[in-house]
């Protein structure tokens, strides 16, 4: 059965980056999956002075409202590298927190889809015909760990 997750506060509220789950990349730690996904957006662009706001905004809707500010600049790659950056920060979310790595292994093989009324890249959008790269990446990203913990499991 397919399993649909969009705000913290519905069921698998943890599958969304918005929840609040922190991690540490490169020496940084975000307080959101979506704080640093929106910072990374401006790296390496003229208006990276705004990466460091994005870092201190108090929400993930805060985070993500400066993130989508139409009139700064994204960097020229933004494109092509988006989805290895969310994927690289989800993976990150789930070796970090284990009781939210249970909740996502214990989903198995079901397919996940955030349900997004509005983004039909990283959602499925209104139609639920959308393109859902992050129920794709949170799939790709449980099959990683469960690899990496057979492994674990072999050379004990
Ligand atoms: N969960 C969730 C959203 N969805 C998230 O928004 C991000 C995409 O942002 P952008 O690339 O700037 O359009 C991505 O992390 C996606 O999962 N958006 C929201 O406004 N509220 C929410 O509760």
């Amino acid at each position: 059965m397919t399993i649909y997750f969009y705000k913290v506060w519905q069921p698998y509220g943890c599958f969304s980056n918005f929840s609040p789950h922190g991690i540490h990349i490169q020496g940084t730690y975000w307080p959101t999956v979506e704080h640093y996904y929106q910072a990374q957006k401006f790296v390496g662009s003229i208006d990276a002075v705004i990466i460091p706001l994005i870092h201190a905004a108090a929400t993930p809707e805060e985070a993500a409202a400066l993130g989508r500010c139409s009139t700064r600049q994204l960097r020229r790659d933004w494109d092509l590298v988006k989805t290895e950056i969310m994927r690289e920060a989800v993976l990150k979310k789930f070796i970090t927190h284990i009781d939210i790595r249970e909740v996502l292994l214990k989903t198995g093989d079901e397919i996940l889809v955030e349900n997004s009324p509005t983004d039909s890249f990283w959602g499925c959008g209104a139609n639920r015909a959308g393109l859902n790269h992050l129920g794709k990446t949170l799939m790709s990203v449980r099959e990683e760990i469960r690899n990496l913990l057979s492994l674990t499991v072999t050379y004990e």
